[in-house]
């Protein structure tokens, strides 16, 4: 698949009167066209600065973005100013031009690489209807609600036929309801337009609801890359697992000094039948300590924990007849948050 973007060693140090602050400590990445790509990590690890690293608005301080092939730190200002209509931005609080009403809004991209005046408002119509806000053509921002203004957002990102389109905490200034339209909107966008995404979130439910890879960021560095699915099932990094178990640091609590195991599973294999079959085969019970299935890009994943019998040589056994069943199983014991 044709690579969008291409991260290198990409450092970032900000240098000030009296401290320093290393950003971003070495970042390696690639993004690939077509793909939905969440970039997620804790308030202050870094997101942002990648993400104004990969358009350029902040330069690295050391390191490579080549985007399309081309090394933006080789491009004239003349250049960059023309790569930057393909990687168009939207942001969480919208930045939208308070004192234009919401077609003007989506005109100003076009008025600045001086598109004549009647095909830009035919255009901003047309994405207007795309992003469904027709009616609201002569509104002004203040009169929008905030689902309806990153509409416009994005609206206005999409007017001068971006390939990329970075979203900085697009959703985190909206309801859970109002996000689930908006990512559903960009989800749209990106499979019929082909357009390539990337998403700097703090939500692990954003990622869930519609990328199709993830890179999770940690302190400057990048701790894990993989596409959702792989992530979610089989995080390694203490960072991932942080993320992904968010809601479930009180069952690690209780499974403390017990030997557990976690088994996983996709829509394609149903594991309800193998737990009883091996506990008949192994004739001890074992104790369900969390059975969870989440919808990932529309597809069901599970994931089941399980404290396994005290006895090591029925515990082995169990750990076996579930391998030979080919479900994933790891051991949790080491687990340490
Ligand atoms: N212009 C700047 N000057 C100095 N330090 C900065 C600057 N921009 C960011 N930083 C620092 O770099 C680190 C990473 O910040 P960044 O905004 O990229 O994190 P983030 O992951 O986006 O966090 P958040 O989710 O809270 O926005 C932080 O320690 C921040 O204080």
């Amino acid at each position: 698949m044709e690579t969008m973007i291409q991260i290198k060693d990409v450092t970032k140090t900000f240098i000030g009167k009296d401290n320093t602050v290393e950003a971003l400590k070495g970042i390696n990445l690639e993004i690939h066209r077509g793909e939905i790509y969440g970039i997620i990590g804790m308030s202050g690890a870094g997101k942002s600065t990648l993400v104004r690293c990969l358009n350029f608005l902040e330069r690295p301080s050391s390191g490579t973005v080549l985007v399309e092939g081309k090394d933006l730190s080789t491009l004239r200002d003349s250049e960059l100013r023309k790569m930057r209509t393909r990687i168009a931005m939207i942001f969480q609080h919208f930045n939208l031009l308070m004192q234009r009403t919401v077609i003007d809004n989506v005109c100003f991209p076009m008025e600045i690489i001086k598109m004549p005046k009647k095909d830009a408002l035919a255009r901003a119509k047309e994405l207007l209807g795309i992003v469904g806000l027709s009616e609201k053509e002569q509104a002004y921002p203040a009169q929008l609600s905030g689902g309806q203004k990153q509409r416009v957002a994005i609206a206005r990102a999409l007017a001068t036929n971006p390939q990329i389109l970075l979203c900085d905490e697009a959703t985190s200034a909206l309801d859970p309801t109002t996000t689930k339209a908006i990512l559903a909107l960009l989800k749209e966008i990106n499979e019929k337009y082909g357009i390539t995404i990337v998403i700097i979130t703090h939500e692990m439910s954003v990622v869930q609801e519609i990328c199709t890879h993830v890179a999770i960021i940690d302190e400057g560095n990048l701790a894990e890359t993989g596409r959702v699915e792989e992530v979610f099932q089989r995080p390694r990094s203490k960072a991932a697992k942080k993320l992904v178990f968010q809601g479930e640091r009180e069952q690690y609590e209780e499974m403390k000094g017990k030997r557990c195991i976690r088994i996983v599973f996709t829509s394609n294999s149903s594991f309800e039948p193998v737990i009883g079959n091996m506990v008949l085969a192994c004739k001890v019970p074992v104790n369900i300590l969390l059975a969870d299935t989440r919808d990932i890009g529309g597809v069901a994943h599970g994931q089941m924990i399980l404290q396994l019998p005290e006895d090591n040589a029925v515990a082995e056994k169990m750990i076996r007849y579930l391998r030979d069943r080919k479900l994933e199983v790891e051991e949790l014991n080491n687990y340490v948050g």
